[in-house]
């Protein structure tokens, strides 16, 4: 008897997790809404983070008036619930809810080098890439192509290069990611000692090259090996020894990162 309970128990809780689970791709699209609706940015207020209602909220996305604020509150409530937003219950009833960023909601607030961890969900977001996870169980089928080029004709990064428009958000959500890892990195690596030429594979818009020149100036020569349209874009550093070296090359990135880690 007890053991039957506990099986409908379980099952009860399975059934509901795969819901959760069937469910789940509203999670990160109501991610990618909020910041595109600039959201974040709105809520931060120069740093006071106070809390505001969907409907104050609204106001300051939308200026000059308009939208759904019953529709915003939906989205910030689904991410109250992922700790990207806290909820604040004004005098403890539940009629007017107000919301401020977390820690994990600040990450998408733009800094004062004008990056933030919100190119990186637009960048995930993108209509190409939604199509790629479309087919995803077709590279199981027939893994000669990958699901990116099945669903877009062309690589992905041979692609990105083609619309400056990918291109550039490309290089600001690497730029919005890798630049507080590698403040947090160099606080505590000291891995660069001795090193006189560094190479960085893929090194982007070249921001960790120059944070680790700034910090190692025994490093004399960098050089950031990407593709020539990325490097072309990158803004040249006075002062520094940063050397782009244009080079196409054709081998396999995944490869070539499989056999380092
Ligand atoms: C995930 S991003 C790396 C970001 C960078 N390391 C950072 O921390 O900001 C991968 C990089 O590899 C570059 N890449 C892709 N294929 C390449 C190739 N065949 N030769 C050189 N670079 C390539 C891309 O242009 C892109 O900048």
């Amino acid at each position: 008897m007890e053991n039957k309970r506990c099986e409908e128990e379980s099952s009860k809780s399975a059934r509901l997790a795969i819901m959760e689970l069937a469910n789940m791709i509203s999670v990160p699209m109501s991610l990618n809404a909020i910041v595109r609706l600039n959201v974040p940015d709105a809520m931060w207020q120069d740093g006071s983070n106070t809390p505001l209602s969907a409907s104050q909220i609204l106001t300051r996305v939308l200026p000059s008036g308009g939208g759904d604020p019953e529709n915003l509150q939906r989205l910030l409530r689904m991410l109250t619930s992922y700790h990207v937003f806290e909820e604040h219950l004004i005098d403890g009833s539940d009629s007017e809810r107000r919301y401020s960023l977390t820690q994990i909601g600040k990450t998408l607030v733009t800094d004062a080098q004008g990056l933030s961890y919100a190119s990186y969900v637009l960048q995930h977001h993108q209509e190409e890439l939604m199509r790629a996870w479309e087919v995803v169980q077709d590279a199981v089928v027939d893994p000669t192509t990958e699901p990116f080029v099945k669903a877009n004709g062309e690589a992905a990064y041979s692609y990105y290069v083609r619309k400056p428009e990918m291109n550039g958000l490309m290089l600001k959500a690497m730029s919005g990611v890798s630049v507080p890892f590698m403040k947090a990195m160099l606080d505590g690596y000291d891995g660069f000692e001795g090193v006189e030429t560094l190479v960085d594979v893929g090194g982007s818009a070249g921001d960790c090259l120059r944070m680790i020149l700034h910090k190692h100036p025994a490093v004399r020569q960098g050089l950031n090996f990407d593709l020539p349209a990325v490097v072309a874009k990158v803004p040249t550093i006075p002062g520094e020894f940063i050397i782009i070296f244009e080079q196409f090359c054709d081998f396999n990135f995944r490869k070539f990162f499989f056999f380092l880690s």
